[in-house]
């Protein structure tokens, strides 16, 4: 098992775009290595047209920092690189650089679980520059598919509207550790349990599952299977209905629940994984109610999402509990986040920080230049706004105007007398030191739902959910503007239009 114990178990160092090690070289070879910057990751749009997005990953994150080395594997990799014309591509003395290399950077970030919207720094990164620029690629793997799957699974367990939603997805995750993070991702936003033991061993998750066709299809007839699966889990029975014929099943599952009755056992109920779920799921409970298990439940499962989740409870479906796989682990509807990690100041020989602006034709790609904080206000246990502003900005004042980063018409004015202020970036390392502590997944997970219960549930709901506001602190958006119009050489002609 060459691949995962080096994965795992080895230095994740050259987990990263070829080119963070070229400008890493050039940085040591300028001179610019251990000049200090600062870097944030966001990303510009919600995933899935959603009105909000749940942060998750920073758990791998702390991990990834704490481990960041380059082993003596590494190093003797990046020595035999060669340019195409046969030289090598890094001098021995960078090598050298490299392998006395600390990790050295402060970071501050979003706690797990925490809901977050377009332009609010999710993780900021301060250090040498060298250092904050490996970290890009890494960092963003990590958070934008944590990120990513954590928002997915809200939105189920939203349409799910608080039934158990046990996640299902190792089969059709992608690949290994994609399942892995998944699954914990998933249980952060909202689902009860997995199906993947190995998450279940390796981050706590309660572990669940039924059985599948196979087993049915293993015996001669469909009730000797029900059967015995009772007679091997005579607590923890779900038979799955639906092999043959799904009224039949029914009524098999009805026999064996009253034979397990009879020996002092209750099953827990039935699964259906095909066919019309409402139409089924209703006959099931009848026949189960009529039966005289009105506690037994209905697990549904195949192939569904938020959008079939909600349907089938317009439809009013008799479901319980809800088994999703394929569309929650691999994100369907959009299979990348899009966070970026953008450079936003940088020390001068003076030492002041010197903000960076990079201007773009779009201006929904214009960064945020500065050294940033976050403050989320709101009114009684209810968040009402969130600013970003200039870690050097005074919080203490009475009133705030905030503007919209894309759209300046859009402004909105704080009164912030009465409003309780969370400063969202949190420190979890300093000059290398972590000084969070990590809460266990279960904290996570209750972080998470207490987060979204914060907001409205126009902002949570599946099509055109309600924009929350978000915007830059007056002085903040001022030398945003200075800056791009200084980068822009901009004189008063109409040639910047
Ligand atoms: N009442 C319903 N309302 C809306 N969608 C439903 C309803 N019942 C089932 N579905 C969804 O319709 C889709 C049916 O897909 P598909 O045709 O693959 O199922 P099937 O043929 O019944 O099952 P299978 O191919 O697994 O034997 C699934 O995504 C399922 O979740
Ligand atoms: O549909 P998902 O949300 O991905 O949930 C997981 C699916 O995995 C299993 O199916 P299986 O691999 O046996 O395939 P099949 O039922 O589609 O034949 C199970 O019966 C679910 O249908
Ligand atoms: O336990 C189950 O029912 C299960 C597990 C994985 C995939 N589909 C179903």
């Amino acid at each position: 098992m060459k691949i995962t114990k080096d994965l795992y178990q080895g230095s994740l160092a050259l987990l990263t775009d070829f080119y963070q090690l070229t400008m890493a070289y050039g940085y040591w070879k300028s001179g610019k290595a251990e000049q200090e910057a600062v870097f944030n990751l966001f990303f510009r749009k919600h995933p899935f047209q959603s009105g909000f997005t749940l942060a998750a990953g920073l758990e791998y994150v702390i991990d990834f920092c704490k481990n960041f080395h380059f082993d003596e594997e590494d190093l003797a990799f990046l020595l035999e690189m060669k340019n195409s014309d046969g030289s090598p591509t890094f001098e021995p003395s960078f090598i050298a650089y490299l392998k006395e290399m600390e990790f050295k950077c402060s970071i501050e970030a979003v706690e797990e679980g925490t809901v977050v919207f377009p332009h609010i720094p999710m993780v900021k990164v301060t250090g040498p520059l060298i250092q904050c620029q490996l970290l890009e690629t890494p960092l963003l793997n990590i958070v934008n598919f944590q990120t990513l799957i954590a928002t997915k699974a809200a939105r189920i367990s939203f349409a799910a509207q608080g039934d158990p939603v046990m996640e299902f997805g190792l089969r059709r995750a992608q690949g290994i550790d994609g399942a892995l993070a998944a699954s914990r991702a998933s249980y952060i936003g909202g689902c009860a349990s997995t199906s993947n033991v190995l998450a279940g061993k390796l981050f706590g998750i309660p572990v669940s599952g039924t059985h599948a066709h196979s087993w049915i299809m293993s015996f001669d007839s469909e009730l000797e299977a029900f059967k015995a699966y009772a007679d091997a889990f005579p607590d923890k029975c779900v038979f799955l209905v639906d092999t043959y014929d799904t009224i039949s099943g029914i009524k098999n599952a009805i026999e064996v629940g009253k034979f397990l009755r009879e020996k002092g056992k209750e099953w827990v109920g039935v699964r259906i994984d095909s066919g019309d779920l409402a139409y089924y799921s209703n006959i099931a409970r009848e026949m189960m109610d009529e039966a005289g298990f009105p506690d037994a439940k209905v697990v549904a499962s195949n192939d569904l999402d938020e959008h079939i989740i909600t349907s089938l409870k317009i439809q009013e479906a008799s479901i319980d509990i809800w088994g999703v796989g394929t569309k929650l682990v691999t994100a369907f509807d959009q299979p990348a986040l899009g966070a970026v990690y953008k450079l936003s100041a940088i020390k001068t020989k003076e030492g002041t920080w010197e903000p960076k602006v990079k201007v773009s034709q779009q201006s929904i790609k214009i960064n945020i230049p500065g050294n940033h904080q976050v403050v989320r206000f709101s009114k009684n246990g209810k968040a009402v706004a969130d600013m970003i502003y200039l870690n050097s900005q005074n919080l203490d004042r009475d009133e705030f105007i905030i503007i919209d980063p894309i759209d300046p018409t859009k402004r909105k004015k704080i009164k912030a007398k009465g409003l309780d202020q969370e400063v969202l970036l949190k420190p979890i390392f300093e000059k290398g030191k972590k000084v969070y502590s990590m809460p266990d997944i279960h904290q996570v997970k209750a972080n998470a739902a207490r987060n979204l219960s914060q907001f409205d549930k126009a902002l949570k709901r599946l099509v055109n959910p309600h924009i929350y506001p978000v915007g830059l602190e007056e002085s903040l958006y001022q030398l945003r503007n200075d800056l791009v119009f200084k980068m822009k050489n901009y004189d008063g002609e109409e040639n910047n239009i």
